[in-house]
């Protein structure tokens, strides 16, 4: 059996499994944490890579290795390839007027759209590369080069000879802000914009193009963004929606071409098949279940029960999820909100299903953001940490009115890092047919009602004090 091996460095942890290479059966697997906060130093990263491979029993007997990584980071290089500054993450919004300098200076979010195939919002790489021109200049001036998560760790991997030596995929440099899908193309004028300067970027492989080898001699595959690797991972096609409720929440669908949205709710993404994936993502997700828990005072097995004991609607509880302010809508110092509150909802079950259905909620209208660009919707694909929780499926089928699709529990983005290992090894045109066991359709009664009600309350929330 030849093995290759997938890598999901997300926002939490890093998960390895090694798959054989042939079906993709899974073989063994391994995982570590990261650290928690938005400004992390990539070598925690690393060290929770070395973690997971030890976990996984090691990676000797492995042809291949692709890695799989939370969007969006910025990661700055000096000359000697030393990191030059912890790496602001996806969910870090002290950017967020960099993003407005930046979408005024181009002449507005449709030149942005015709550029890149988004508007700026505080996420994307190029608004981290503004702030650190504007606030850490000296920073700024060391930058020799600027990468993404997992092109650090691919280059970690190949051994970081040389800043030449580094590589990207076309669906993790899509979120960047300096490439486009369109095109193919960088746009070195836009990382100027940024960052002031120029610098070296990472090679941008094809989606089945072999990169350097580790020392060991297993190839490397040009990896890819965490969502773009579920889609793989998943072998996502036209008509699904993937919803992830992982850290971030996400709803993306693969499509034949690109999409741009000047509204700035969808990012027209690039996916790691040489298609497309128009993407939606909230900060507010499984971490606002953690919230919930904390404020209860039970676990998650404990927080489901107790949201599907109380009725749908929570009694006319609505809870505006902004824990972390938000980027889409794009309200980057909001604050979360609980409204309706009554003496006979204030019970913990009202509050749990209040949680559950306000952060659904925001995901409803991801969806609905996708189906409003034209992509068609007939299956909900059901992902990430949250998705374990029953409470979660049900309500998300009743919030959505629709069945939803949850895969067995499993790493879906490091399973999709691995298929891209394994069609770098095998070649060809399409990665290997894995098959995809043991998923199971959840079907609840709709409740618009609901939606309606967050609608209503969801634009009355605080500001950050
Ligand atoms: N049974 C569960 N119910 C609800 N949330 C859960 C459950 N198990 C894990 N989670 C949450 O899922 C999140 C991790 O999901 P994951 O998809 O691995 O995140 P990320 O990829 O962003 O690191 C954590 O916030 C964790 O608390
Ligand atoms: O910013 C995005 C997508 O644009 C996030 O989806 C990040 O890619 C982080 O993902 P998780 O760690 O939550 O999986």
């Amino acid at each position: 059996m030849r093995l290759v091996a997938g890598v999901d460095s997300s926002t939490q942890s890093c998960k390895v499994v090694v798959c054989d290479a042939e079906t993709g059966a899974l073989v063994r697997s391994g995982s570590a944490t990261h650290p928690e906060g938005t400004e992390v130093h990539p070598d925690h990263w690393w060290d929770a890579l070395q973690a997971a491979i030890s976990a996984a029993g090691g990676l000797d007997d492995v042809e291949a290795i692709a890695v799989g990584g939370q969007q969006h980071g910025m990661v700055c290089l000096d000359e000697h390839g030393e990191v030059v500054r912890p790496a602001l993450l996806w969910n870090d919004t002290r950017s967020a007027q960099a993003a407005l300098d930046l979408i005024d200076e181009l002449g507005g979010p449709q030149a942005w759209v015709d550029a890149v195939g988004l508007v700026p919002v505080a996420s994307f790489t190029v608004t981290k590369l503004r702030w650190l021109r504007d606030h850490e200049p000296d920073n700024a001036r060391r930058t020799a080069a600027v990468c993404l998560p997992h092109d650090w760790l691919t280059w970690k991997l190949s051994g970081a000879a040389s800043l030449d030596t580094l590589v990207t995929d076309r669906g993790d440099a899509s979120g960047t802000g300096y490439w486009s899908p369109a095109t193919g193309e960088y746009r070195r004028d836009l990382l100027e914009l940024g960052l002031g300067h120029d610098v070296v970027l990472p090679r941008v492989l094809g989606p089945s193009e072999a990169g350097p080898t580790t020392p060991a001699g297993a190839v490397l595959g040009p990896g890819t963004g965490d969502n773009a690797g579920a889609a793989l991972g998943l072998g996502a096609v036209a008509g699904d929606v993937v919803v992830s409720i992982g850290t971030s929440g996400v709803a993306c669908a693969v499509a034949d071409h690109p999409v741009g949205d000047v509204s700035g709710a969808v990012a027209g993404f690039a996916d790691a098949t040489g298609r497309f994936l128009p993407l939606v993502a909230t900060l507010n997700a499984a971490r606002v279940l953690d919230a919930a828990t904390r404020m209860l005072g039970v676990s998650h097995a404990e927080l489901s029960v107790l949201a599907l004991a109380a009725p749908a609607g929570a009694g006319g509880m609505a809870l505006v999820p902004y824990l972390e302010g938000e980027r889409t809508p794009n309200r980057p110092d909001a604050t979360g909100a609980i409204h309706g509150l009554r003496l006979e909802t204030a019970t913990p079950a009202h509050l749990a299903r209040a949680a559950v259905e306000g952060m659904i909620c925001g995901l409803a209208d991801a969806v609905d953001a996708v189906r409003a660009l034209g992509t068609p919707v007939e299956r909900i694909i059901l992902i990430g940490g949250a998705a374990r929780s029953e409470a979660v499926r049900e309500i998300a089928s009743a919030v959505l009115g629709l069945p939803v699709t949850v895969p067995e529990p499993g790493e879906y983005v490091a399973r999709g890092a691995a298929r891209q290992a394994a069609w770098v090894l095998a070649g060809g045109d399409e990665p290997p047919a894995w098959e995809l066991t043991g998923a199971v359709e959840t079907r609840a009664d709709p409740t618009p009602e609901v939606r309606e009600r967050y609608a209503s309350v969801r634009d009355m929330t605080a500001p950050r004090p």
